[in-house]
């Protein structure tokens, strides 16, 4: 076998330095403030057995990397049925892009530029009683952790500054793509987006997209065939509007936020999350993204 924690150690070594990090998002005030020098890196293999460096078990705000849970919760409680109300296509796109939404009659492109997300909040709104709550014991029954919260000012905080998201759900409203009123839905997408996790724990949430929709304690959360269709829209559409170059450089299927979070996953093989808060001009975290192509590069393990 190979030596992962060599491997890891090496790239972390090689990137804790670098000059050039990216710059931390300011759009979300509460965001701000975070040190552009915090790196880690968690990988998970299929086994169980875990390999950790730099700040791998500090807590960050994963941003659209909830997307893909809410996507997968709402996928279990309603089917196929939510294709009806969105897209499987990249957007090419920036992911608070509206032009694209409007063109397309209110039908997003996919479920995870923000009006997808929007959507897919909206229906969790409706089919949940308590959307925040329930929402919450999903993601920690699925990494097997109590301790994972939201962090209200960093809501709170995207609240008061997140004008794009109202137009988009205001859009959808407008194009009949939305059931419940705008705020209550925003306010569960902000809750939603203010989860904190850290690298370890991400890899333990996103085992099951590896893992058939089995997680670590053998419960089976996801149809085979439904994992596949989240792990495709992830290699397609995870990444904005440089999916195709994470697809080009890394090779995985995987799902980026602005707190700088990166989680990608071989299927059958392993989960790999990085946190390096500094972000390229497309919104992903550079040192991430570097470090994720050195890993696949170093370790020939990619989907292709
Ligand atoms: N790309 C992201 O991580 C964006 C999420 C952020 N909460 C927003 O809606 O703008």
């Amino acid at each position: 076998m190979q030596d992962f924690q060599q491997v890891i150690n090496s790239i972390h070594k090689q990137l804790k330095d670098e000059i050039n990090r990216g710059l931390v998002a300011n759009y979300i005030p509460e965001l701000s403030h975070i040190d552009v020098n915090n790196f880690g890196i968690h990988l998970k293999l299929i086994s169980g057995e875990n390999f950790s460096v730099g700040d791998s078990q500090v807590p960050f705000s994963i941003q659209s990397i909830s997307k893909v849970l809410s996507l997968s919760l709402a996928f279990q409680l309603q089917g196929n049925a939510l294709w009806k109300r969105m897209d499987v296509e990249p957007s090419g796109d920036p992911f608070n892009q509206l032009s694209l939404l409007e063109l397309e009659n209110g039908i997003p492109r996919n479920p995870f530029i923000n009006s997808g997300a929007i959507v897919i909040a909206d229906i969790l709104v409706s089919q949940l009683k308590n959307p925040k709550e329930e929402f919450l014991h999903f993601v920690r029954d699925l990494a097997n952790d109590q301790t994972i919260t939201y962090n209200p000012a960093v809501a709170a905080s995207e609240k008061a500054t997140g004008y794009t998201n109202y137009a988009a759900a205001y859009l959808l409203k407008s194009y009949q793509n939305l059931e419940n009123e705008v705020d209550k839905v925003l306010d569960f997408y902000f809750y939603m987006c203010s989860l904190e996790m850290n690298c370890e724990q991400l890899t333990n949430a996103f085992y099951i997209f590896a893992n058939h929709g089995v997680c670590q304690q053998n419960k089976t959360w996801l149809t085979t065939s439904q994992i596949k269709r989240i792990n495709a829209i992830m290699l397609t559409c995870g990444f904005y509007d440089e999916a195709g170059e994470f697809a080009f450089e890394v090779g995985l299927p995987g799902k980026s936020g602005v707190g700088g979070g990166i989680v990608a996953l071989l299927p059958n093989n392993f989960v790999i999350s990085t946190w390096s808060p500094g972000l390229n001009p497309r919104g992903n975290s550079k040192i991430g993204m570097q470090a994720l192509e050195a890993f696949t590069t170093k370790t020939k393990l990619s989907i292709f």
